[in-house]
């Protein structure tokens, strides 16, 4: 929720305005649970579940309500559970704070809304809050609980020692798998747009940034590339430098090795093989040799760029698949081989309109009104696909999203390959759809950071890369 939440912001629907959503369903759901003579007591605590009644508190004016905030007014962590707070000692409503929980004692009210916790709860429940679930659960009241009951997780349903007991619950935007099975649950729209689902945005960076990272931490990315052209193997390596990886090498033909590592001091450059043989394109003698290196490190492979369609090199990319089974992002020239080839690699294809429809996509601008064919390509090549077009469509053959990050400029030549960068180097910590998503946001992004119109160079996303990763405010 915390992602859609940012990403819904940042399609300008803020935090605050969702909690002002959130606290009028709790309200309606309470008006529905009582008599207008019925007395009501809001158990807040200090982050946005407590928020939620809060807000609540408002509209219940037609109600005799108590709220009660579990702690000091200056420890609710949120700016939004707190202007909420200060709003209500404004209006002189019925509020007290309950510094010390042996102190706190429910005035027999007929319902007790429980705002202690909700998707924020980490570990068991701690004081005051713990107390005050056993009075609570102790009281006669009937209990509604604000999205979960507190103590219990939202996703797996485990239910602390001492949560609270509720007989109904009022959950926001959809249904929690944790309570899916509570007898009494409303799921209460908050306002919350597709959109902030379904687009890639600043969220998704966050909690990748916010050391989401399912593996270890940077790693190394191992371009694959180099044949006719010199320029693209050097952008995705620069690029996946610029989007955290550690190392960056480009193993290229003897013929370019000195225009690619004269490119940049950051890349190790080495030529295929011993280069004895001076190739000027990848080669199948040179692949045992290539899959060997990328294995031995646990190396993100980049295998396309500036590969060149040269028959024996047609043939060798079809031998790395064929015989590579770690992570590789695949671009460029190797894409049209990916449905000819069994794999046990992990792959993640990033193919432009032309290279969609050569692997048996649609052929179409608007891939946005397509997304169902790209993922029954994606189930069909059991691999993420991520279709580059004014919009990106990131696929895994099950899940959807679309990302509009970006600037008309990003049609010059060298962007497809920083963004293959840069979705390698989240290969090295994210699973493949997300390094995905977050790939296509972060290369949209940093050109939007540059702003160059039609000016853009894609060596210069190089420089923003790495500020679009850190995500952030984006209004
Ligand atoms: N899109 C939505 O669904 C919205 C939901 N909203 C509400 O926001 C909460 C989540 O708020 P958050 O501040 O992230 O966390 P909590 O309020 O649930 O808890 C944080 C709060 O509790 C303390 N705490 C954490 N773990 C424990 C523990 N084990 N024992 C005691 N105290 C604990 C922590 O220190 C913080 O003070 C969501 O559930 C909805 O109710 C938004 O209002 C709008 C959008
Ligand atoms: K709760």
């Amino acid at each position: 929720m915390a992602t859609v939440d940012h990403n819904a912001a940042a399609l300008g629907i803020p935090l605050r305005v969702l909690m002002e959503s959130s606290g009028n369903a709790v309200a309606r759901r309470v008006q529905e649970l009582t008599d207008p003579a019925d007395s009501v007591a809001l158990v807040c605590g200090r982050g946005n579940n407590g928020g939620d009644a809060l807000v609540a508190a408002r509209f219940l004016d037609d109600r005799e309500v108590t709220v009660y905030l579990l702690g000091r007014p200056e420890s609710i962590t949120t700016d939004i559970a707190r202007a909420n707070w200060e709003a209500l000692e404004q209006v002189e409503s019925g509020i007290r704070t309950v510094a010390d929980s042996r102190a706190f004692a429910l005035d027999d009210p007929d319902l007790v809304v429980d705002a202690m916790l909700g998707t924020g709860i980490t570990g068991d429940l701690r004081e005051p809050e713990a107390s005050v679930a056993r009075a609570i659960n102790d009281a006669a009241a009937s209990v509604l609980a604000v999205d979960v009951p507190s103590g219990v997780d939202a996703d797996s349903g485990a239910a602390e020692a001492d949560s609270v007991g509720a007989d109904h619950v009022v959950t926001f935007h959809d249904l929690k798998p944790g309570i899916a099975d509570h007898p009494d649950v409303t799921v209460a729209d908050i306002g919350i747009p597709a959109a902030a689902e379904e687009l890639v945005g600043p969220g998704d960076v966050e909690v990748l940034g916010a050391g989401g990272s399912q593996k270890g931490e940077s790693g190394r990315t191992y371009v694959i590339g180099g044949g006719p052209y010199t320029g693209a193997p050097a952008l995705a390596g620069g690029a996946s430098l610029s989007a955290g990886a550690d190392l960056a090498f480009v193993a290229c033909p003897e013929s370019v090795f000195d225009p690619i590592a004269g490119y940049s001091e950051d890349l190790i450059v080495q030529p295929y093989g011993d280069g004895a043989d001076g190739a000027d394109h990848l080669t199948p003698e040179q692949v045992p040799d290539l899959v060997d290196v990328a294995e031995r490190h646990d190396d993100v492979v980049v295998l396309g760029p500036g590969l060149g369609r040269h028959p024996e090199t047609e043939a060798a990319a079809r031998q790395f698949l064929a015989e590579f089974s770690g992570t590789a992002v695949v671009d460029a020239d190797a894409l049209a081989l990916v449905p000819e080839v069994e794999t046990d690699a992990t792959l993640v294809l990033t193919p432009n309109r032309s290279e969609l429809a050569e692997l048996g996509g649609p052929d179409v601008d608007d891939l946005a009104a397509h997304t169902d064919e790209i993922r029954d390509l994606a189930a069909d090549l059991g691999h993420t696909v991520l279709a580059k077009g004014p919009h990106d469509v990131i696929t895994d053959g099950e899940r959807v999203r679309r990302c509009r990050a970006g600037t008309p400029g990003m049609t010059v030549g060298g962007t497809g390959d920083t963004l293959a960068g840069v979705v390698a180097a989240l290969l090295a910590r994210a699973e493949p759809f997300e390094a995905a998503c977050v790939g296509s946001y972060v290369n949209g992004r940093a050109a939007e950071l540059l702003d160059r119109g039609a000016g853009l160079r894609a060596t210069e996303l190089q420089e923003t890369i790495p500020v679009a990763l850190q995500g952030g405010d984006d209004e």
